[in-house]
């Protein structure tokens, strides 16, 4: 099979072979209705319904009990939605009639109902929807699973939580659930975050609602604590007395791109460090589990969370992009970062002393992400080969995922010369035909099992915001401000700086490459 192509295989959806799972989670069946609110936005089109699609091609969403209703105030008809979503679903010409045919059947299950987020009339026509959908199945009442993924602004959460809990649940608790997903960024501090919080539990308790961060749904995101806990090399060495600093980057190489307008209310700090990289953070550094149930996995992350100190002033450099204010829907005198460097601390007995740093950007010189721990010196350097660089482990997300050690080695040949080189873990290669599942797609089915491992707790996400609040206000409030970068560059110079002051020390001469097939 072409790498990058899926493999169509059924499944059933209540087979579960993963590790941690629930027992108590296991076989659910019954009408399933996945609503998809804001479904004329971005995240929709570009995101959703793929990872949907994606997922009935695999078997997980049966015609004969799924029905997807996308909701929003845009005024279309069913087929003007799906001729969108099949705009998103079929992006070759040359694509194969099989491929066409699997498009128009999943679309045969795709509906909508326009309405507004506010009014009971919208969700009240929506429940009706859903209840002549879950008749049509044969549904028990009680018996019916509904799933209301919110891809909207976290402006609206409130009005349309209230809205579903009084209009749309399903309608008794025997058997069937109601699940809601919120989509990041979940508040724009402390304070909003509570706020939200509080207001969306007052109307759902904390096991129907998933916050979502697809980045805890990607490949090497979800291998890290397997990685940390099954491999006996790693458990010596990871700690303070042999790592000398983490990197958790985020780099793009386009801007903001008709997101202007979103983007400048948040920054790259609550777009992408607080969130995604914090979450990566978190696994990288919490104490190993007592088991893989998801309160367990959550109870670690909070206690890493917790023991970061305050962010240091000068532990930070923000940037800004040049041209990023010739965007209309930005201010011209924005004071919003798209580059971020964060200097994070630990303070526990395994990290203590030793930086992590956090970076992220837009408009860079190139696309990844990536882990890239440090590890000190070899004390009593008899080959004196320090300034060749230091070992190595990096986790590259994205793209081309892959692990690779970088190690000192003889150089081969008649001299004892010594030369850096790497012991690679590229998936493309390693993992022929396999087909890496998108992120969304696996955080969907994992709500549709009711699996909380990979979504983010509430108190989890109090303790993110508490790390951060401080600065972002003190940028709100214009103190700190960002420099300017060229597009396509680096970023700001002075980030380099503080990465080489937090004890980076930069390999040159040496660049992995991706091996190709
Ligand atoms: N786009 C992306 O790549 C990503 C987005 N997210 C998050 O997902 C959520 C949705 O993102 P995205 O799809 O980009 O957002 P959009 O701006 O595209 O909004 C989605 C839909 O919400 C409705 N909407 C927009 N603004 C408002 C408003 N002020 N009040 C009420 N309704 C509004 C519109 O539908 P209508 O007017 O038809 O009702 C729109 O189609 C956000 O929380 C975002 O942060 C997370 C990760 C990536
Ligand atoms: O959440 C977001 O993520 C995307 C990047 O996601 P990736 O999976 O392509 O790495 C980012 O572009 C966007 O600004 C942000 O909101």
């Amino acid at each position: 099979m072409e790498s990058g192509s899926w493999h169509i295989e059924k499944r059933d959806i209540s087979r579960s072979e993963s590790f941690g799972r629930d027992v108590d989670n296991a076989p659910e069946t019954g009408c399933l209705s996945i609503v998809v609110l804001g479904a004329s936005g971005d995240l929709a089109k570009k995101k959703t319904f793929p990872a949907l699609y994606h997922l009935f091609l695999q078997g997980f969403l049966p015609s004969e009990e799924v029905h997807i209703f996308g909701y929003a105030r845009t005024k279309i008809s069913d087929d003007e939605l799906r001729n969108r979503i099949r705009g998103y679903l079929i992006t070759d010409k040359s694509a194969s009639t099989e491929h066409l045919d699997n498009v128009t059947k999943f679309l045969e299950l795709v509906k909508y109902v326009s309405g507004s987020y506010d009014s009971e009339e919208g969700f009240q026509l929506l429940d009706k929807e859903i209840a002549k959908h879950e008749l049509s199945k044969n549904s028990v009442e009680g018996s019916s699973r509904r799933l209301f993924y919110l891809a909207l602004p976290p402006s609206v959460y409130p009005s349309v939580c209230k809205m579903i809990r009084h209009n749309c649940m399903n309608k008794s608790d025997l058997g069937g659930w109601t699940r809601i997903v919120v989509e990041k960024p979940f508040g724009k501090d402390l304070e909003s975050a509570e706020q939200l919080s509080s207001q969306i539990g007052q109307l759902f308790d904390e096991p129907q609602i998933y916050r979502i961060d697809h980045y805890l749904g990607k490949e090497l995101v979800q291998n890290l604590l397997v990685l940390r806990f099954a491999n006996r090399f790693f458990l010596p060495l990871w700690n303070r007395d042999n790592i000398d600093n983490v990197q958790i980057v985020f780099r793009e190489d386009f801007g903001t791109e008709g997101r202007g307008g979103y983007f400048d209310e948040y920054g790259i700090i609550r777009d992408i460090i607080q969130n995604h990289l914090l979450q990566v953070l978190c696994l990288v550094a919490m104490e190993k589990p007592v088991s893989l149930k998801p309160e367990h996995i959550r109870d670690e992350k909070v206690k890493v969370l917790q023991s970061v100190l305050p962010i240091k002033d000068e532990e930070v450099v923000l940037g800004q992009y040049e041209a990023y204010r010739d965007d209309p829907t930005v201010p011209d005198h924005s004071n919003t970062p798209t580059f971020a460097t964060v200097v994070l601390r630990i303070h526990n007995e395994r990290w203590e002393g030793v930086p992590f740093i956090l970076k992220a950007g837009k408009a860079l010189n190139s696309r990844k992400a990536e882990i890239r721990v440090q590890f000190k010196d070899v004390p009593g350097d008899i080959f004196k080969c320090k300034k060749q660089g230091r070992n190595e482990f990096v986790i590259r997300l994205q793209p081309s995922e892959a692990m690779y050690m970088k190690l000192t080695v003889k150089q081969p040949g008649l001299e004892m010369l010594t030369v850096q080189s790497e012991l690679d873990l590229s998936y493309r290669q390693r993992y022929q035909g396999v087909t890496i599942p998108e992120a969304y797609e696996r955080l969907i089915l994992d709500t549709i099992r009711g699996d909380q491992q990979h979504f983010v707790r509430r108190d989890e996400l109090k303790a993110a915001w508490e790390i951060f609040t401080p600065l972002l206000h003190r940028i709100d409030d214009g103190e700190k401000k960002p420099l300017p970068y060229k597009p396509g560059s680096r970023g700001p110079e002075a980030a380099d700086e503080l990465l080489a002051k937090a004890g980076y020390v930069q390999t040159h001469g040496y660049i992995w490459i991706p091996p190709t097939l």
